[in-house]
């Protein structure tokens, strides 16, 4: 089977130690990327002039500002080996170079960043692929927006030394900003104040120990539910997509649509949400995209149930693995919705009897606290087994995620932060934190 795109993996090579190898680490993997791409090393980095960490710039005072520095003067080093180990351009023929289906990647400060969360969890530098460089440096993007307003000034306060009870007060301030919610703002509190009651910590340790708290928060759905959200390969899998109109429902099965056929999957989309005629409409154009099929039902208001009926026949019949479900989303009448999805569940649990059925809600990251309240009636509603949260690249309130975690007792299964085809991938509390506290 192609690369898992669902499974987050658990992965064994030890952590690179010094900053230094992780500049190797990271020039292992841009050499191998752009091996990948059979695109010639050579010609995208020009040496540098002269080495922009000796241009001396005013010296950084802060830890903020030493640990920018130090990034740069990373960067500044990676390029320059790279520029040093190439070999020497070879007097051939110019060979026409193949298009690179993607870009071919930027050695940047994101590059490197990205590079250095895939190290820090283990992965080779052979493993790596432009995909999920490319998405890392996205979620760090799309988290821009809640780092920058909140978490940056969180950061100066633990990052300003020891911490005293004003600058308690001011964390708690920005973490309800951050939507993070009540809960976990106390519990984490709480927490802070136990530590420093025992020593007063440097801005490093407080960071990380901020890190490790809001981490602890995100996982603990854990508890009830695997870490980890894969279709079983090798039988029907059959996935219930609900969540209000808007919230990214028909774009989130597009995403998963593609990333099944990526991983090697047969999926199928069942057009179950029959309310809306666009509705079916969009879901087809998604599973166009993404090579899917779609089946659903072209009279006007159709019965879901019916639908979700014939698409386990027809999943059954072609050994589909996946099956995604688009459900209807509307509020207006919460019996309705019930009923609705209970007849669907029912058709599921009667037609599909060894099926793996997850329910899964979609919620909109940029309704920060108010998706938490449509939450709590399609919990009651669906049986939900986890949350897929969209929008996370236009939104202040990425801290939502903690609150969904610690309300709902539900874990984030993927994270949408874009409108593309491939800006959906499976929910990493590591990659998370890391892009809303990275610095
Ligand atoms: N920026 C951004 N936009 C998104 C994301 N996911 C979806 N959207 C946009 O949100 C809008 C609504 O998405 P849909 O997928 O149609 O939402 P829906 O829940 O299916 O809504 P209905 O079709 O009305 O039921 C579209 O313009 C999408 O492009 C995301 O992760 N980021």
């Amino acid at each position: 089977m192609s690369l898992n795109w669902f499974e987050r993996g658990t992965y064994t090579t030890p952590a690179p130690d010094t900053p230094a190898d992780y500049v190797a680490w990271a020039k292992r993997a841009y050499e191998h990327i752009r091996q990948q791409q059979q695109v010639p090393v050579s010609e995208p980095t020009p040496p540098p002039e002269s080495p922009p960490v000796e241009e001396a710039p005013p010296a950084p005072t802060s830890f903020l500002a030493r640990a920018a520095a130090l990034r740069q003067s990373r960067l500044a080093a990676l390029k320059a080996s790279l520029v040093t180990s190439e070999p020497a351009a070879p007097e051939v023929a110019p060979v026409p170079v193949p298009t690179p289906a993607t870009p071919a990647p930027e050695l940047d400060e994101g590059f490197l960043w990205s590079a250095e969360i895939l190290a820090a969890q283990g992965r080779r530098p052979e493993e790596v692929t432009l995909e999920e460089i490319n998405w890392l440096q996205k979620l760090r993007q799309g988290l821009a927006k809640t780092r920058r307003s909140v978490l940056n000034q969180l950061k100066a306060i633990v990052g300003q030394g020891p911490l005293d009870e004003r600058a308690v007060t001011e964390l708690e301030t920005l973490l309800l900003q951050a939507d993070v919610g009540v809960t976990v703002t106390d519990w984490v509190i709480q927490q802070i104040q136990a530590q420093i009651r025992q020593e007063a910590l440097p801005p490093e340790l407080a960071l990380k120990l901020l890190s490790g708290l809001l981490r602890q928060v995100l996982e603990r759905p854990y508890q009830h539910h695997a870490p980890n959200l894969t279709p079983v390969p090798g039988q029907l899998n059959i996935w219930l997509i609900t969540g209000v109109n808007g919230v990214g429902k028909t774009t989130t099965i597009g995403k998963l649509a593609h990333l099944a056929t990526k991983s090697g999957y047969k999926c199928l989309i069942a057009a179950a949400d029959t309310f809306r005629a666009a509705a079916v409409e969009q879901v087809k154009i998604w599973g166009e995209r993404a090579g899917v099929g779609v089946v659903s039902n072209p009279s006007a208001n159709a019965d879901p149930a019916a639908v979700v009926f014939d698409a386990i026949g027809a999943a059954q019949s072609r050994g589909v693995e996946l099956l995604l479900v688009d459900t209807a989303g509307r509020l207006q009448n919460k019996q309705n919705l019930m009923a609705e999805l209970q007849k669907v569940r029912r058709i599921i649990d009667k037609k599909a009897v060894n099926a793996t059925v997850e329910s899964l809600l979609v919620l909109d990251a940029t309704l920060g606290q108010n998706g938490l309240r449509q939450a709590q009636v399609f919990t009651e509603a669906a049986n939900l087994t986890g949350v897929i949260l969209t929008k996370l690249d236009g939104t202040a309130r990425g801290g939502i995620a903690l609150a969904i975690t610690q309300e709902l007792g539900l874990p984030i299964r993927f994270v949408g932060a874009g409108e593309g085809l491939m800006d959906l991938r499976p929910f990493s509390s590591y990659e998370f934190v890391e892009a809303l506290m990275g610095i």
